[in-house]
Order: C-alpha cells, then structure tokens, then sequence
C-alpha cells in the first residue's frame, strides 16, 4: 500500500528513497495532485543544482539514415534502395565536422542507423575523421546498440569495440538505445534491438573504462508508468554502481511518421501530464543523478520551459543540424538559438549557463 501523497513528497525531500511502488503511484497522478509532485520536484531541483540552466554548443551529426533494423518507434530508418536513403562519405563527414569546429561546438554528437556495411572500422573511421578535422571537439557518439552491432559484425568483444572507439577519439557515450529497459516492451517496440540484459552490460562496460555516457528512455509509445518505473530503478541502480552517468535525458515519442503509431499499436505520444510527470518523478526517484535534460527537440520549447519548472535543469543542445526526430514528425528541429534558450529560462527567473558534456560551466 503506498502511503498518502504528502507522506511520499515529504519523505522524498528530506532525502528517502523513493520506491519502485511510489514511482508507479506518482507516475499515474491526476488533477492538482501532478502539480503537488512537479512543485517537490521542482524544490529537489534547486536544492541540488540551484537555479542555473545550462546547455551545450553541440553539433549534431547524423552519417547514414540506412539501418538493418527496423525499430516501431523509428521514422528515421531506410532500406538499401529507398529513395531518400544516404550515407554521408569521408569527404561529406570531414566538412561537416568542419563546418562544426568553425561554429565553435565543444561537442558533435553522432549516432545514425546501423548501416549494413558497417563494422568497428567503419566507426573508428568516422572518429578518427571527426577528430582530425575538428581537434579538440568532445566526440559524443555511439551506444550500447550501435556498440554491440559493431561487435558482432567484426567478430570481436563489445569492451574492444569501446576500446577502438575510444582510441580513435570517441570521448563519451550515448545513452540510446535503451527505450524502455522491459523486455516484454522491446518485443513491441524495438525487437531487433538488443535485449535489457545487454544494454546494461554495455552500458557497465563503458562506465567501468570509463567512459562515461547520458541516460534516457523513450516514453509514450505502448509502455505503462509500472515499465516507467522499473526502467529509471535500472538507470537508478546503474548508476549506484558506477556513477558514470551524466545526465538523464527522457526523450518524449515523437508519434506521427512511425510504424508503430500507423499500425495502431502505440499511443499518438505522451500527453503534457504525462511529460510533466515524467521529469518530475525522474527527479525525485533518480536521487543519484545531478542534470536532467529538457530536450527540447523531442517536446518542444514551451514544454520544455515547463519541464524546467517541474525539476529538469538543462537544455539539450543547439544541434545545428537533426533527422531524427524529424523524420518522426517533429518540426523545427535543426536548431535553438541560445538566444530564445536564454529568454526561456529568465522567464522562469534562472540564469542561462553554458556547458561541456560533461557539466562543466564555461564563459560566455
Ligand atoms: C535514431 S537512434 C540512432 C542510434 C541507433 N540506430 C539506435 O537506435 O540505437 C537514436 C535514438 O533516437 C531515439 N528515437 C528514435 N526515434 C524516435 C522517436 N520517434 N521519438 C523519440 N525518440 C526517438 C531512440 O531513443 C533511439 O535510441
Ligand atoms: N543529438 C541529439 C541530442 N543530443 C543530446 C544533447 O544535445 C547532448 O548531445 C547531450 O546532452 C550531451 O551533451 N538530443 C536530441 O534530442 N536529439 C539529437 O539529435
Ligand atoms: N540521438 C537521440 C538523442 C540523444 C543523443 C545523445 C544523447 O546522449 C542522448 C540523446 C535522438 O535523436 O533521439
Ligand atoms: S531506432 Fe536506430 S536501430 Fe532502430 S530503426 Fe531507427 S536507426 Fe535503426
């Protein structure tokens, strides 16, 4: 039996764990009781990291959109033979890694379809070109799934692929892939994908090198707040073990130009409360993790703004340059002016800041 609403809140704020159960019962509020929860959260927040916001200067970059898989939650992905399938050469590669340096990113950020051809030389490639065109730029790439890919299409272990990646200049690890951390739902959702098991594995693997990566999930196709629930006592349990976590980045289904939404089988996204809640309870039950990201390309900057105010403290990245959710349907999605990132968060009375990868603050 999960005890009374307050009980929970309060018990959460004076530095108790929150239970798989009471995240469940969070999960599914309804009416004021979601705004009792976002204000906890909210308190949690600035508590832990004050009133900053920040952000990171990031270019995104996207090789190829053609994938052996076909995941239902992906609008992205294109056979050999679609007409609006590509992978970008070394040429292409190099002068968009260029072009980011001459932006002044401290970050590219790369992951794409797991290309047929591709093997762990194709991703030391594209590192080691990424590294020589752009010195310095934080290469943020890769993931668990791309990761085991890798492994399996060169015959050798996922720690030696990691091991590659990193020496040709991959620096932190994406935390994709993981959608939702339930078998039964993978089966649904992404059944080409690594299993739970292995994604974990990987994920430890990484941290235990140290490489340290982000975290999210993919909510609002099919899934229900228990598998919510369960997914972030995963995330919550990693990161006791390795702390190589540095952030959380929930990524809201974008629903319209995906299989899985056409076939019926998910829900068309996950609704305002359902988003509200699902950063607020990722603040209170992640009780091991600073920075939670709004980002805004997935829900939008007016929801995003919401999300700061119900214990989200960061906003993603300018990007320059993203398919992925686009391809799903969402608009606007290449760019956010740091500008418009810092009216969004001094109308909610914070200070814009900006960030390395891996939260450290920078000038200007
Ligand atoms: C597009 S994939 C690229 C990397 C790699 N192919 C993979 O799937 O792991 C990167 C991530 O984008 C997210 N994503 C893909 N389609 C999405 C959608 N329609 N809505 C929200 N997130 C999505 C998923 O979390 C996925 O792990
Ligand atoms: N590349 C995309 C991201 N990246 C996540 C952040 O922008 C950043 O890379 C991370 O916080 C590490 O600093 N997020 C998206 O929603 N869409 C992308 O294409
Ligand atoms: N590439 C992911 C977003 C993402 C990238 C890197 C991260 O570390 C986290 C999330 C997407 O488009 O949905
Ligand atoms: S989510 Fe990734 S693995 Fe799945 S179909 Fe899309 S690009 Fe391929």
């Amino acid at each position: 039996m999960t005890p009374p609403l307050q009980q929970v809140l309060d018990d959460a704020l004076a530095g108790h764990r929150l239970t798989e159960e009471e995240a469940v019962s969070l999960l599914s509020a309804r009416g004021r009781d979601v705004w009792r929860i976002a204000a906890a959260a909210d308190e949690l927040r600035e508590r832990k990291v004050g009133d900053i916001v920040t952000y990171v200067r990031n270019q995104n970059i996207n090789v190829t959109n053609l994938c052996v898989n076909a995941c239902g939650f992906c609008g992205f992905s294109r056979k050999p033979g679609d007409p609006d399938s590509f992978c970008h050469d070394e040429a292409v590669v190099r002068e968009k890694a260029r072009a980011a340096r001459e932006r002044g990113v401290t970050e590219i950020c790369t992951v794409s379809g797991l290309h047929p051809a591709f093997d762990v030389e194709s991703y030391v490639n594209i590192y080691s070109w990424m590294r020589e065109e752009a010195p310095g730029v934080h290469i943020h790439a890769s993931n668990p799934m791309e990761v085991a890919y890798a492994a399996r299409k060169s015959g050798i272990s996922s720690r030696e692929v990691l091991e590659l990646m990193r020496e040709a200049g991959l620096s932190t690890l994406c935390g994709t892939a993981a959608e939702i951390l339930v078998d039964d739902v993978r089966r649904v959702i992404c059944p080409d994908k690594i299993d739970t098991a292995t994604w974990i594995r990987i994920i430890k693997e990484a941290h235990e090198m140290g490489i340290r990566s982000t975290a999210t999930i993919m909510y609002g196709s099919c899934e229900s707040e228990a598998d919510r629930a369960r997914h972030l006592e995963i995330l919550r349990e990693i990161q006791d073990e390795t702390g190589g976590f540095t952030e959380f980045v929930p990524l809201s289904f974008v629903h319209p130009n995906t299989p899985l939404y056409r076939a019926g089988l998910a829900r068309p996204g996950a609704t305002g409360r359902e988003d509200l809640l699902l950063f607020a309870v990722s603040r209170l039950f992640l009780d091991n993790f600073d920075h939670i990201q709004a980002s805004w390309v997935k829900i939008g900057t007016k929801m995003a703004g919401m999300a700061l105010l119900a214990g989200a403290d960061d906003l993603g990245g300018t990007l320059f340059e993203e398919s992925i959710s686009r391809e799903a349907g969402a608009r606007d999605t290449d760019y956010l002016d740091p500008a418009e990132m810092r009216r969004i968060a001094e109308d909610l009375g914070r200070t814009l800041r900006r960030r390395t990868t891996t939260y450290t603050l920078l000038e200007g």
